[in-house]
């Protein structure tokens, strides 16, 4: 198959490459055009993973309309900020029928709508939609360690055909029809990554760490369970799994920016200085639309946002969280 690939950052490259080495012809969208040249001359991303060399199957351009006009499918991962105007753009561009993927996280500014309501908006469409999300670091990856993820469509053939495009004896793809859960734990887990970056930070241990992880998962499982997500997503590779990974990683730059930032680096300096993108940083904002709706508490999303947003200090937002009214444990799930 011919597969468009949006968005040539450190993920849309590895995906671009995973796509390629299983047989499809890759088409891969950059932004820039000096990245999209780079490609096509050296099989290699200059910016992103530029150890890696690319496979041939894998074509780049700067131009949205020659990257999609033979696709068959579109494998979305830009940054989410852009999903809508680019969405927009796509719909002018691919046939109605053509299934596409996402593969960013994160929720939209303002309305709080998830990635496939706004693809729906935008290209129509439900079944033809599916999201991708596990516990999936790009810089592993690219170079084949062994990983697992899910895609989560409310169309079975859809999901069926992503997990064959993706699947490989290093890569193994279950699918979901919880779409809704597997996208709000996406967006959730990278915000808890931030806090998690923080406490280290700041010189808290690995209790903390854990406490902050577990919280995290029943702000998940609350928000799941409120917009009717099957709250046994959190459990699996998208919730659970990609919550470890994105607190314990190295590799992952909301952990990277929350320990920055407890050390006075500020949100516009890291994503100068590392051209990458810091989800769970908008994530904390655009979240706080859907506890409002469904009149839930996220006290450790609420926090990071305090910080990053409002000027709160580490010992109130440490002051914030412990010293809330005690419950049960799992009050309010
Ligand atoms: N890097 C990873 O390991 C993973 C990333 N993701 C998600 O994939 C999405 C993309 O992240 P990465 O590929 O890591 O990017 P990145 O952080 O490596 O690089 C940023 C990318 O965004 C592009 N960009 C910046 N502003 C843009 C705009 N206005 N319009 C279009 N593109 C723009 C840049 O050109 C670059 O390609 C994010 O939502 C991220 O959470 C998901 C799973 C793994
Ligand atoms: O989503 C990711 C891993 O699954 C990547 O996380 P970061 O954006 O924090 O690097």
């Amino acid at each position: 198959m011919t597969i468009a690939v949006i968005g040539a950052g450190s993920w849309g490259t590895a995906l671009a490459q995973a796509l390629a080495k299983n047989g499809s012809q890759v088409s891969l969208w950059a932004r820039r055009a000096s990245v999209a040249r780079a490609i096509e001359s050296s099989h290699r991303n200059p910016d992103y993973l530029s150890s890696v060399e690319l496979s041939s199957s894998i074509r780049a351009s700067s131009d949205l309309a020659e990257v999609a006009r033979e696709a068959e499918a579109v494998v979305l991962v830009t940054p989410s900020k852009v999903m809508r105007s680019t969405a927009r753009e796509l719909s002018r561009l691919v046939g109605p029928d053509v299934p596409v993927l996402v593969c960013f996280k994160g929720v939209e500014e303002g309305t709080g709508c998830l990635p496939l309501e706004v693809l729906e908006q935008e290209m129509g469409g439900a079944d033809r939609l599916a999201v991708l999300s596990g516990p999936n670091h790009a810089e592993e990856v690219a170079v084949g360690i062994p990983a697992a993820t899910v895609v989560a469509s409310p169309s079975a053939q859809t999901a069926d055909l992503f997990q064959q495009l993706f699947s490989a004896p290093q890569f193994r793809v279950y699918t979901s029809s919880d779409a809704v859960g597997v996208e709000l734990c996406a967006a959730a887990k990278n915000v808890i990554a931030i806090a998690v970056g923080l406490s280290y930070g700041v010189g808290y241990g690995d209790n903390t760490a854990a406490m902050l992880i577990t919280r995290g998962m029943a702000e998940m499982s609350r928000l799941v369970s409120k917009a009717e997500g099957d709250p046994l997503t959190c459990m699996g590779l998208a919730g659970a799994g990609d919550l470890i990974a994105t607190c314990m990683s190295h590799h992952s730059r909301n952990r990277r920016f929350g320990e920055a930032f407890a050390q006075g680096m500020t949100l516009d300096r890291f994503s100068e200085e590392t051209h990458m993108v810091v989800e769970g940083a908008l994530a904390c904002r655009n979240l706080a639309v859907l506890e409002r709706r469904y009149r839930i508490e996220l006290p450790i999303t609420d926090v990071v946002r305090g910080l990053i947003w409002e000027g709160l200090a580490i010992d109130e937002a440490r002051d914030a969280l412990n010293t809330r009214s005690l419950k049960p444990e799992f009050y309010g799930i």
